[in-house]
């Protein structure tokens, strides 16, 4: 039986094999994705040529150190592909991410990318999402407000720390507010209602944008899902 990190490199280098001469390709963060990037390093050393933007400056700077050639994200178009993780999956590839912390980034990636991949090992697969609490990136200005916004619409919210204690800070300088809803019975609603919220910044919903999931089983296996709508 494959163990999880295992699960999520064969997951990254199956998703890496999409990518292809002269494309722009979006990077992801988490362990996950940075299976991604490493595999696309070593195809970069082998000739593939190809310009990135990364999700994070974790992400950017393990690009910078494999070879990977960044592009300015002033000078950054639309994206041929993107892939990156997430903290949960559905069958409809619906997502919960930015357990990482880079939610943001990652949503405006995604969104200026023609495709998203996702990769995962397969315990992220879920059959309905809110088993992890979903990460809401805020402004730091009267966080207290927004806490209590994301109470009222049912959620248990603790604002993320970091390694010190400290309030955990975005590389865009926000905090996140983790939010425990329990079974989230409808996403894409929930999505509306938190993007009503003044001072969430974003939100780590990710609906209607992963184009496909590629998963790594424990039986060392590739699964791969699509969407259909
Ligand atoms: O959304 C993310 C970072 O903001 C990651 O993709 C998500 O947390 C999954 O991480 P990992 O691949 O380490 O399990």
């Amino acid at each position: 039986m494959m163990d999880r990190m295992n699960m999520k490199r064969i997951a990254a280098e199956h998703a890496a094999g999409f990518i292809q001469n002269g494309m722009k390709v979006g990077l992801g963060t988490g362990s996950t994705a940075y299976y991604a990037i490493v595999t696309i390093g070593e195809r970069v050393r082998s000739g593939l040529s190809i310009e990135a933007v990364a999700t994070s400056q974790a992400s950017e700077q393990l690009a910078r150190e494999l070879g990977i050639p960044l592009v300015p994200i002033e000078q950054a178009r639309q994206l041929d592909i993107t892939i990156d993780g997430a903290d949960e999956l559905d069958d409809r590839l619906r997502l919960i991410k930015g357990g990482g912390g880079a939610l943001l980034r990652e949503k405006m990636t995604a969104y200026n990318s023609k495709r998203l991949i996702i990769i995962a090992d397969e315990s992220k697969r879920v059959p309905r999402l809110g088993g992890f609490p979903l990460p809401v990136e805020v402004v730091t200005f009267a966080k207290e407000w927004t806490v209590r916004s994301l109470e009222a619409l049912g959620a248990d919210v603790k604002l993320r720390l970091d390694s010190q204690g400290d309030l955990y800070s975005t590389d865009n300088g926000n905090y996140i507010a983790d939010c425990s809803f329990g079974v989230i019975d409808a996403p894409d609603e929930l999505a509306r209602e938190l993007q009503r919220i003044p001072g969430v910044v974003e939100h780590g919903l990710f609906i209607s944008m992963a184009d496909m999931a590629v998963i790594g089983c424990s039986d060392g296996s590739i699964q791969t899902l699509t969407r259909s709508s």
